[in-house]
């Protein structure tokens, strides 16, 4: 289903990066561990569509997301890949509900799972709340629960366990895994976090520049 095959990367001629193979079927997990600056976010965008890689493939399911750019990149990513950022990039102007309608909106969805969705990620008291107005950790479920609006086939997550305590980094990736074998979608956690490791056994280790 996710196939990563031959990546090159380099930000400038010094740095380039060490990207290993990867592959995926629908409903697996996978976790890329590494330490800071060793090339997590880079891969994730990679993977994402959001950097092109300067050779290799990034295939899901049969779209080479390396060949496609501009607004058919933009759709494909809105429909098919869900992801998590690091620093929620939520609306904060908007309330919860619109910030996920916004999502649907983009690729012409109807959203019929929203407010299920916020049911189980619990934040569906706070549907009509602004997000300025939520905790930390509200905020972070919500841009879990607009990454995931139209029902995409990746997930990626980028150190979604990073700032919380125990129990709340084991909550926030069961999320993630329920909401992913929910709809057969593949997973893949990015993370310094060694703690997610006793969640996805899974996983590679980013070695930085190569
Ligand atoms: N736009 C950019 N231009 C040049 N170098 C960059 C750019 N973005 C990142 N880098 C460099 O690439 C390296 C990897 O960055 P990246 O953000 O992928 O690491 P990371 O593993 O996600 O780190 P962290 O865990 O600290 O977020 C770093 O040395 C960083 O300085």
């Amino acid at each position: 289903m996710l196939s990563v095959k031959n990546i090159k990367f380099q930000y400038d001629a010094q740095n380039s990066f060490y990207i290993p193979d990867i592959s995926l079927k629908a409903g697996e997990q996978l976790l890329i561990l590494g330490r800071s600056g060793s090339g997590k976010t880079t891969i994730l965008n990679i993977l994402g569509g959001l950097l092109k890689p300067n050779a290799g493939e990034v295939k899901l399911g049969n779209t080479m997301i390396n060949e496609l750019s501009g607004a058919k990149l933009d759709k494909f990513r809105g429909k098919h890949i869900g992801i998590v950022f690091q620093k929620p990039h939520i609306l904060a102007p908007l309330t919860v509900e619109e910030n996920l309608r916004l999502a649907n909106f983009f690729v012409g969805a109807k959203g019929e799972r929203n407010l299920e969705l916020l049911k189980e990620l619990g934040i569906y008291e706070k549907r009509k709340s602004k997000v300025t107005t939520l905790s930390e950790g509200e905020a972070q479920r919500v841009s879990i629960a607009r990454a995931l609006a139209n029902h995409p086939q990746l997930i990626l997550a980028d150190e979604p366990t990073a700032s919380l305590d125990d129990e709340n980094a084991s909550i926030v990736v069961k999320l993630l895994q329920e909401q992913a074998q929910k709809f057969n979608a593949a997973l893949i956690i990015v993370t310094h976090d060694q703690r997610v490791k006793d969640h996805i056994s899974n996983h590679i280790i980013m070695g930085g520049l190569s």
